[in-house]
């Protein structure tokens, strides 16, 4: 999606949730200086032309993974459910919210790390980015920059789904959403409305 066509959504969501976007702009600016490589073209390959299946964490992820099959993108914390039923994500799209030293062994078997710069993440990106030791995409939900990719959304589990749609894979299977999730606080209900919001608009309809 195109920076112009992303804007007026995400102004719309720095509104809703109070967030400040010189804040998401500065994260942006440090996690391209802490990022010093690109390793795009290796997650397009996983992804171009290839069945994708994102994997949201919701409580219900266990119970779906005989669902997955293709390339296998894990949103933030999924990963871990994952790996501990033996499934390596190729890709983890994450704001480090969710990281542990599992993210760091996904790493090293060649997972590819998709981490997202944003104003409320920044001691995050100082402690967990120098630490990643494999392929490494760096991205921004504000303006994007040379190495710092905006493909659009918000979450994590909807930010892997714009990038799977924009880096052109064949389908799309989603597992592990539960964007009615009543098990939630009041501030990831609301981001979870979001993630409706935004897959609605590019197509996909999860209830
Ligand atoms: N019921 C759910 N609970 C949690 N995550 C869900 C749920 N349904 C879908 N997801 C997706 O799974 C992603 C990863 O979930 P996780 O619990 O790791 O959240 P998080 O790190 O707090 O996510 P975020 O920071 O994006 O809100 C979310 O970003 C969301 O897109
Ligand atoms: N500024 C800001 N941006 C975000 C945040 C957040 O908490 N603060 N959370 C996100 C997904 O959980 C995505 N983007």
């Amino acid at each position: 999606m195109r920076f112009s066509d992303w804007e007026p959504h995400y102004t719309a969501i720095l509104a809703y949730f109070g967030f400040e976007r010189e804040a998401d702009e500065v994260a942006a600016r440090l996690l391209a200086d802490l990022a010093d490589r690109d390793d795009l073209g290796l997650l397009e390959a996983l992804i171009r032309g290839r069945e994708v299946t994102v994997c949201g964490n919701a409580p219900s992820l266990p119970e779906e993974l005989d669902r997955i099959e293709g390339t296998v993108l894990a949103a933030d914390a999924a990963a871990e459910v994952l790996a501990d039923h033996g499934i390596r994500p190729d890709a983890v799209f994450t704001d480090l919210d969710g990281a542990t030293d599992v993210f760091i062994d996904l790493s090293e078997q060649g997972t590819v790390m998709v981490v997202h710069a944003h104003g409320d993440n920044v001691p995050l990106l100082r402690h967990w980015v120098p630490r990643i030791p494999g392929p490494l995409v760096a991205t921004t939900q504000a303006a994007p920059l040379a190495h710092v990719h905006n493909f659009g959304g918000f979450t994590d589990g909807d930010r892997a789904v714009f990038a799977a749609d924009e880096l052109g894979a064949a389908r799309v299977r989603i597992v592990g959403f539960d964007l009615a999730d009543k098990n939630v606080d009041p501030l990831k209900r609301g981001k979870l409305y979001w993630a409706g919001e935004l897959l609605h608009l590019i197509g996909y309809d999860l209830q």
